[in-house]
């Protein structure tokens, strides 16, 4: 729609001016025309920024050097650009929408006119007009068919601006030339008559139909304007009309409901004016009601009703819930964001998006934000000139890729081609250095001054999907390996990991040496990690059985048996672990398993990296399954043409490998069984001031690097401000010089510090969350360690950092996730073995125990089992 005019306005200026429009009369006009030069671009940046929404800005910037800086006035929110022919055809080269240009006119004759906007259909701008009746003749020659024509005026008048808008130019005027207040200043030219100029009544008193909507366009009611009304309504800022029956209507001037003026504008054809409002008091309606048509329907009344419970909301109400707890609001819109994402039916896409709507909406106005500023942000994002790629966040698409899987081709998170690549994940395209989302911080509680379900949901792992829905994708290729073996087990490699050039499923040992070839000092590095686990597990061994006599003559044993085959599972989907190979395959040949097969995804070039051949050949494995995920799961629990069955499966691996260990050992068929559920890796430290801020965050770090899922907690005990904020700051700073940036603000996304004051409460909160791994920085650390009660794995005191159990120190670096640790053990020398146990008595001992054995038979009712004592014993 044109405007009825453009108030100019001086960028430079700071003061109000001392006449003319205030600034709050320039939101009534909507639209401001503000002259640009090279020195005043980012003033008018700023400018932009300010007032996008209040109303539209016109820009005269035919004097910039530059067309970037006029694209980024534009990408600003600029409604229009006032150009010369230049840069008008430069703008064209980059497919600027021509509603947004004005072309500036080099002078005003016919033929100078003519000539100029010849070829083009563009908005046009005659400035610093002196001879009115010149331009009149021209705009009398063209109609009103033509394009928007602005006019300013060298000597503005009240007559010249009529003159030029009566034939439907657009008057260009200063603001201080203009008034709101014709009768106080009467030598300014009044912006009512200018808006009304070209007003048509339809009706037989004149009066013009006037529609009064809320800021979100919310159609509160009909009334009727006179052109006084509309000057008073300028003039007093507030809701004005003509009653037809009184006259001046001071809308609530006796209820109280009245309204202040938001703007005022005509409608297409000139017949109809909108005034925008804030109501206030009971609504519009003379019945009390918001609106003559009834109530507030949909997001407009949730936000009425999330506005009044911010205010006061009734005992026990939920939302007042949200607004007291964070952590719990921002749960819930994770939680219906996925659950959105997730829904399939249009129904149910309804469903859930309410459901984010009106967390999303309780968010904002906790924080004072309104719909009508994120409907200004949706406009503002709308005429955007310069457009981004769109792509996901890195942490985000990964997220998805670990759900679906880069193979369906949701996402453009590619695996990993070389060892050296996948290491180091890219950064993502629009943040190079990993750095302008700013900083990388974890939330932080204060635990003294949060309630314990606060505490208790933030220790809460972040949800994960859906084990049936997992199970569901991992079903038809268990089933596909089962029945058609090395084939489908071929076709999965050649899907998932792009190995299209793999023609056998396994590589059987002896490895040929060109397969481990290693620089020395990885060699070196391997065999001292190898010697150390070795070593740790090898105390493990039961070197001789248990034997107790329970009774005289009664000798009850325990012993151990290995495990005959097993099979390993070395994940390679994101990094590629040799180091999980050692994890698994040292113990395995430690407790004398005679087939130890293991199991990793191939590059695409169908080949396994070095270290994990060489980790494979010093544990004496038989063979390594060039697969990963739910086939190679299947092909181990199963066994192929060319893979040998196992008897138990164990490792780490994404979603897909634990849904499918998960699925196996359940089925009687298979005669399988598996080490545990695995989850994304985790750590806790426990610190204290005694502890090195930089150490902390290095060892945080650690684990937030592996995953967008990974979590890392920080208990601070007893830590001041300044204390636990010098951990934040290195934290922040370590973080992003990472290689894994992305996925590290990822995982810190989900992490949190808790800050106490004990180190009873410190162990007692991390006993409840059962971390995968627990590090003690504190005084006395050793000490601490009998407070432990559930964790995967300990690390004592600051010289020990939990990388050393990742790799080298001996312990396992394969740890019950997700809370597990209070029932599960991680990976040792028992996950290898099964203990039998055997019972010998003599005649004595059969003679001291059988009458017990005897008389439970009886109350069983099982009396062959009697008999068998009996008979020997020669009783009845
Ligand atoms: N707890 C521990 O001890 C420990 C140690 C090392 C690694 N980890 C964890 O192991 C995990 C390794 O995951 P990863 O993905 O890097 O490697 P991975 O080897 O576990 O999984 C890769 C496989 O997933 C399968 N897959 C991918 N998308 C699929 C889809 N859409 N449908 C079906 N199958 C699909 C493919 O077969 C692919 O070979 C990480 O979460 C890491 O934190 C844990
Ligand atoms: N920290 C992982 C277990 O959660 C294991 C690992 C392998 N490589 C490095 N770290």
């Amino acid at each position: 729609m044109a405007p009825a005019l453009l108030a100019a306005i001086d960028l430079d200026s700071q003061a109000p001016p001392s006449q003319g429009l205030h600034q709050q009369a320039l939101s009534f006009v909507g639209n401001v025309f503000v002259h640009v030069t090279d020195e005043t671009v980012d003033q008018a940046l700023a400018h932009l920024q300010q007032s996008v929404g209040r109303y539209a800005d016109y820009l005269g910037v035919a004097a910039l050097s530059s067309t970037d800086d006029v694209l980024s006035l534009l990408d600003a929110g600029a409604a229009k650009v006032f150009v010369t022919r230049h840069q008008l055809d430069a703008l064209k080269a980059q497919n600027i929408d021509q509603d947004r240009i004005v072309l500036c006119l080099p002078g005003n004759t016919r033929a100078e006119i003519i000539d100029a906007i010849a070829g083009t259909q563009v908005d046009v701008y005659s400035h610093q007009v002196q001879d009115i009746g010149l331009v009149e003749a021209w705009l009398n020659e063209y109609g009103t068919d033509r394009p928007n024509v602005f006019v300013s005026f060298a000597e503005p008048t009240t007559e010249n601006a009529l003159r030029l808008a009566k034939l439907s130019a657009i008057p260009v005027i200063p603001a201080g030339s203009l008034t709101v207040d014709a009768q106080k200043e009467p030598g300014l030219i009044s912006v009512a008559r200018l808006v009304m100029a070209n007003a048509t009544s339809d009706r037989p008193d004149g009066l013009f139909t006037t529609l009064v909507t809320d800021e979100r366009g919310v159609a509160l009611g009909l009334v009727y304007s006179s052109e006084e009304s509309v000057a008073e309504s300028l003039r007093t800022g507030r809701g004005v009309y003509h009653s037809r029956k009184r006259g001046l209507w001071y809308k609530g001037e006796s209820s109280g409901d009245v309204q202040e003026l938001v703007s005022m504008s005509l409608d297409c054809d000139t017949d109809c004016l909108q005034f925008v409002v804030r109501q206030k008091g009971r609504g519009f309606c003379h019945l009390a009601a918001p609106t003559c048509f009834g109530e507030y329907r949909g997001l407009s009344k949730l936000q009425k009703t999330l506005q009044s419970r911010k205010e006061s909301a009734p005992q026990g109400s939920y939302t007042a819930r949200l607004f007291d707890d964070p952590q719990l609001l921002r749960a819930k819109i994770l939680e219906e964001a996925t659950e959105l994402c997730d829904a399939t039916t249009k129904e149910h896409i309804a469903f859930e998006a309410a459901d984010l709507f009106y967390f999303a909406l309780t968010k904002c106005v906790a924080a004072g934000v309104s719909l009508q500023d994120v409907e200004r942000n949706l406009d503002v994002k709308s005429i955007k000139v310069k457009r981004r790629q769109g792509d996901a966040k890195l942490a985000f698409a990964a997220q998805v890729a670990g759900a679906n899987g880069a193979a369906e081709g949701t996402t453009n998170v590619v695996p990993n081609e070389t060892p050296k690549e996948a290491a180091s994940v890219p950064k993502s395209r629009d943040d190079p250095a990993g750095v302008k989302d700013g900083r990388i911080a974890m939330k932080r509680y204060v635990t003294a001054q949060e309630t314990p379900e606060t505490i208790a949901a933030a220790l809460q792992r972040p949800s994960q999907k859906s084990t049936e829905k997992i199970i569901g994708i991992c079903k038809p290729i268990i089933d596909a390996v089962k029945t058609r073996g090395d084939a489908a087990l071929l076709e999965y490699t050649h899907k998932f990991e792009k190995a299209t050039s793999l023609t056998s499923p396994v590589l059987r040992a002896p490895f040929a040496k060109e397969l481990m070839e290693l620089a020395p000092e990885t060699a070196k590095a391997i065999d001292i990690s190898f010697e150390n686990i070795r070593k740790f597990h090898a105390a493990q061994k039961e070197e001789k059985p248990l034997r107790v006599e329970t009774m005289p003559g009664v000798v009850c044993s325990r012993f151990a048996r290995p495990i005959e085959r097993v099979g390993l599972y070395v994940p390679g989907g994101t990094a590629v672990l040799p180091s999980t190979a050692l994890m698994l395959g040292v113990p395995a040949m430690v407790a004398g398993c005679q087939k130890i097969v293991l199991a990793t995804p191939p590059r695409s070039n169908g080949k396994v990296t070095p270290e994990v051949v060489y980790a494979a050949h010093k544990v004496g494995a038989e063979m390594i399954v060039l697969a990963g995920g739910a086939q190679a799961v299947a092909a181990m629990a199963y066994g192929t043409e060319s893979v040998s069955k196992v008897d138990k499966i164990l490792g780490p691996g994404n979603q897909f490998v634990t849904a499918a260990k998960m699925y196996v050992s359940n089925d009687t068929n298979a005669g399988v069984s598996i080490d545990m559920p695995a989850g994304p890796s985790e750590l806790l430290v426990v610190a204290d001031a005694s502890a090195n801020p930089a150490f902390v965050a290095s060892d945080l770090l650690s684990q937030a690097e592996h995953g967008v899922d990974s979590q890392v907690i920080l208990i601070a005990v007893g830590l001041n401000e300044s204390q636990t904020a010098a951990i934040e700051d290195e934290l922040n700073k370590q973080a992003n010089a990472l290689p894994r940036v992305d996925i590290v603000r990822g995982a810190i996304e989900h992490s949190f510090t808790l800050v106490v004051e004990t180190i009873e409460e410190a162990m007692q909160l991390s006993n409840q969350y059962a971390p995968e791994h627990l590090i003690l920085q504190v005084e006395n650390a050793d000490k601490v360690v009998d407070l432990v009660e559930n964790a995967g794995s300990v690390f004592i005191g600051e010289w020990t950092p939990e990388s050393v159990g990742d790799y080298s120190a001996g312990v396992n670096h394969s740890l019950p996730t997700y809370g597990y640790a209070k029932q599960y053990s991680g990976v040792n020398l028992a996950s290898y073995v099964k203990h039998i146990t055997s019972a010998h008595l003599t005649k004595e001992g059969l003679q001291n125990v059988g009458p017990a054995v005897i008389e439970l038979a009886r109350v069983e009712e099982l009396e062959a089992h009697r008999r068998a004592v009996s008979l020997r014993l020669g009783v009845a």
